[in-house]
């Protein structure tokens, strides 16, 4: 069995997120991918360092997204209360939970490809399974190290902090994020903030 984990902060996923899942489930040959969203800030630094929507809207988003999807999983392993951040304790859990002889491939924008070689454990990492660098707008393939493999787009031009934008314009969010994201971020509002009532509730 051949198995994807796709970690990101998902803050809110989108129709890029989703492109390069299902892109990548064809290249590779992939049984499952499972989607990972962060829970900690501790791996991003700077003014992205928090996720700006809490770990269950997150986590319910990403359960949306995969209803239908059979190949598509959700897990809480980096957003559970007391996970680690780091990608290589993720990896060496779902080596504990996979079938024994799983192939795991980890997928990475390469727009996060400059920081991967100073990943915690980074040799670990390297060890214990393939690194696929995804084809993002903007960022060329050609930064990948010689130890990362690269995936071919195109992917739509698309990120998390766009939607966003978009959602506290109060803009159409059609063809941005699945439907039934869209759905939820219209009743459930994730991204809005509290009113002093609810401040105090
Ligand atoms: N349009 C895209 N094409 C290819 N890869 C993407 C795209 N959007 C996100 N990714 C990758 O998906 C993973 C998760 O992304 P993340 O949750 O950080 O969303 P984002 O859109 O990158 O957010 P931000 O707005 O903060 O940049 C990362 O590896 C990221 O590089
Ligand atoms: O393990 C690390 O040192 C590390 C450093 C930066 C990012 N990551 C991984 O990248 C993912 C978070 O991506 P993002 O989009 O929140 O930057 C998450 O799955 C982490 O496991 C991991």
């Amino acid at each position: 069995m051949r198995v994807a984990l796709f970690g990101g902060s998902f803050d809110p996923v989108h129709e890029g997120h989703l492109a390069a899942a299902v892109l990548a489930r064809q290249a590779l040959d992939l049984d499952r991918v499972i989607l990972i969203p962060a829970g900690s800030t501790a791996t991003r630094p700077g003014p992205k360092a928090q996720a700006v929507a809490s770990a269950a809207h997150r986590l319910a988003m990403l359960r949306l997204l995969c209803e239908g999807r059979p190949w598509l999983e959700v897990s809480d392993a980096e957003c559970r209360p007391g996970a680690s951040p780091f990608a290589v304790d993720t990896l060496a859990l779902f080596h504990r939970t996979l079938p024994a002889g799983t192939d795991i491939v980890l997928l990475i924008g390469s727009d996060k490809l400059a920081l991967l070689p100073r990943w915690h454990g980074i040799d670990a990492i390297r060890a214990s399974a393939r690194i696929v660098a995804l084809d993002r707008p903007g960022h060329p393939l050609d930064a990948a190290p010689p130890w990362v493999e690269r995936l071919g787009g195109p992917l739509p031009d698309l990120s998390s902090t766009q939607i966003r934008a978009r959602l506290a314009a109060g803009g159409p969010l059609d063809g941005l994020c699945p439907s039934a994201v869209i759905s939820y971020l219209m009743t459930e509002q994730p991204y809005a903030r509290p009113g002093p009532a609810a401040r105090f509730a």
